[in-house]
């Protein structure tokens, strides 16, 4: 099957968590997108639910589809969460960031009840760290902070977007790519990356899912 269908069948399994009445975190990337066109869809059937973004792009895709939108003002928790991820282990660890929007994943990821994780089979990994961690960080003094990054043993490089100029994420900050190789301890990397002065967020997601939707090439789904 290919990787679009592999997206649609994990989505397709995370939106039958939505119930009515819910508070709904919509992720970012192409996975997620699934997610938000069967929530349209099930909203158009009937299904009552007000939804919180983590990117503009995800925001503006929603409320072009007639998703109801709230924002952290009015609510107090959000019930589920659905985004994709760039790499899981088994046990549910992640990196995400590829899409520049791991902060705000992160902040409505931490205000969120129940966190689900929708990927294809390629995305799941013994050990993070393939990918590289997406670290976000304001401009001001980005090349120091940069090095401090480079200081703990990877290879760094500022994102760039594809007119070749520094990528800004939604918070207009930058986005650090940096390369650890395989990663042993990724909660003890998490907190050496974020005690950097300049560093925003990282993308490293340790112990924040609740489950992980597995779509594999045979079309059977798991749930991790
Ligand atoms: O973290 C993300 C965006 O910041 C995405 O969830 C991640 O990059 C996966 O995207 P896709 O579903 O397109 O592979």
């Amino acid at each position: 099957m290919d990787a679009t269908v592999l997206k649609q069948l994990a989505a397709e399994k995370a939106v039958e968590y939505v119930k009515n009445g819910m508070v709904v975190g919509l992720g970012t990337g192409s996975t997620a997108y699934w997610a938000i066109q069967f929530l349209a869809k099930r909203i158009q059937q009937g299904l009552s639910i007000q939804c919180i973004a983590t990117s503009t792009q995800s925001d503006e895709l929603a409320r072009s589809l007639g998703i109801p939108m709230t924002n952290f003002a009015d609510i107090q928790t959000i019930d589920i969460t659905i985004d994709g991820a760039d790499e899981t282990t088994s046990d549910k660890q992640l990196i995400k960031g590829g899409g520049a929007a791991l902060l705000r994943e992160k902040i409505v990821a931490a205000a969120t009840k129940f966190y689900i994780i929708i990927v294809d089979e390629n995305k799941v990994v013994e050990k993070l760290g393939k990918f590289k961690i997406p670290i976000e960080v304001v401009p001001f003094g980005y090349e120091a902070t940069m090095r401090k990054i480079q200081q703990l043993g990877a290879n760094v490089a500022v994102r760039l977007n594809k007119a070749g100029k520094i990528l800004e994420t939604d918070n207009h900050n930058f986005i650090i790519d940096a390369d650890f190789g395989l990663i042993e301890h990724p909660q003890k990397l998490h907190q050496q990356i974020n005690e950097i002065v300049g560093v925003v967020e990282n993308g490293l997601f340790i112990n924040m899912a609740n489950i992980v939707i597995v779509a594999h090439a045979n079309g059977t789904i798991e749930v991790l």
